[in-house]
């Protein structure tokens, strides 16, 4: 199966897009080898490599220019401080390397694609912690959504509120079809309210009205009512996922790099911008809200709730 999807990968560039390439002068090293590849074989996988820390597994192929990266932070992927730091550090290193044009992001761990915010990093700490472990999510954020890479969420699992913002700041979602998964922006559930920015990321995707809908009931979508109101683009059979993201992936990459990064930056400054004009505002708001006694008693009773719930 993944000859055949480098197959199609190799047939898209060698199409429209390659000729739109040719003509803007584009072509990229990996271009060129894809050109110079007999059709009627395989990709061979000449270079390959993996670099893989604490709650991630990153796997670029450099032949295909595309780097998987696998949250792997057991059991559920929470976004610790940990995961969050390193995710960042992980994609400045994909953005710079040239030849790295596509990231797919998904879950070791089968079932759950990411908990979301790691919520013991938000209660019973220090303001300096909350303070640090907030600026590494708008950094993960503000990274994620200007990425000059192509970036597809293949959501093999349930994926609510920062794991739901992971997926939204991509470009484009692929959910496994299983009605245990869900996915949404639930913060309301925990009694806690969702950032301006998490907000309008939920906006640019499926406007206004749904995205009110949903914040305020904190709903958690299955997946064919994600693909019905927007959050996620195609819903596929659980074992299809990664391919169809390779599939996906190619149809992406035909389109002549500089071209969709200046589109995706004139679609997405101005909400970046609205983050990056008052973060350290945000994070005096983040930090306040979250010190609040009662935001402490709700994120505690959560948990006991999600421990509860297995008794
Ligand atoms: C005035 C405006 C001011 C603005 C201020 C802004 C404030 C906004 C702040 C933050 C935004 C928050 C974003 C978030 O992402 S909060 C996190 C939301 N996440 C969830 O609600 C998901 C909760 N988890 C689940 O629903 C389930 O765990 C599951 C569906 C992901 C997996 O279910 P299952 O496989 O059954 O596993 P368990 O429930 O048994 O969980 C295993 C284990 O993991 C612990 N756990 C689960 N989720 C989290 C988490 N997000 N963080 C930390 N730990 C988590 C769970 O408690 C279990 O632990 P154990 O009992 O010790 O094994």
């Amino acid at each position: 199966m993944a000859l055949r999807v480098v197959s199609v990968l190799k047939r898209r560039l060698g199409g429209p897009g390659q000729k739109l390439l040719r003509s803007g002068n584009l072509l990229s090293a990996t271009q060129h080898r894809w050109e110079k590849m007999p059709s009627s074989v395989g990709f061979p996988v000449t270079s390959r490599r993996s670099f893989s820390k604490t709650a991630l597994i990153v796997d670029v192929d450099h032949n295909l220019g595309i780097a998987t990266m696998k949250m792997n932070n057991p059991p559920v992927n929470s976004l610790s401080l940990e995961l969050l730091t390193n995710f960042v550090i992980d994609l400045e290193k994909l953005e710079n390397e040239k030849r790295c044009r596509g990231l797919i992001i998904t879950s070791a761990s089968p079932k759950i694609f990411s908990a979301g915010l790691d919520i013991t990093e938000m209660y019973g700490k220090s303001s300096a912690h909350y303070a640090e472990f907030w600026k590494a999510v708008q950094e993960l954020w503000l990274k994620l959504y200007m990425s000059n890479m192509v970036v597809i969420a293949a959501i093999n699992g349930s994926s609510p509120a920062g794991g739901c913002l992971i997926s939204l700041a991509g470009d484009y979602r692929i959910m496994a079809d299983n009605p245990k998964y869900t996915i949404g922006l639930n913060e309301t559930l925990l009694g806690i309210v969702a950032p301006f920015w998490f907000k309008d990321t939920l906006v640019n995707t499926i406007g206004n009205r749904a995205s009110e809908h949903a914040l305020q009931l904190g709903l958690l979508f299955s997946p064919t009512d994600a693909l019905r109101v927007g959050i996620v683009d195609q819903v596929v059979p659980e074992d299809k996922v990664q391919d169809t993201a390779l599939n996906v992936m190619s149809r992406w990459l035909s389109i002549p790099d500089h071209a969709r990064q200046l589109t995706k930056t004139m679609m997405r400054k101005p909400t970046v911008d609205r983050l990056l004009k008052q973060r350290e505002a945000d994070i005096k708001n983040f930090v306040s809200f979250i010190s609040r006694d009662s935001i402490q008693k709700s994120l505690h009773m959560y948990m006991k709730h999600l421990k509860e719930r297995k008794e």
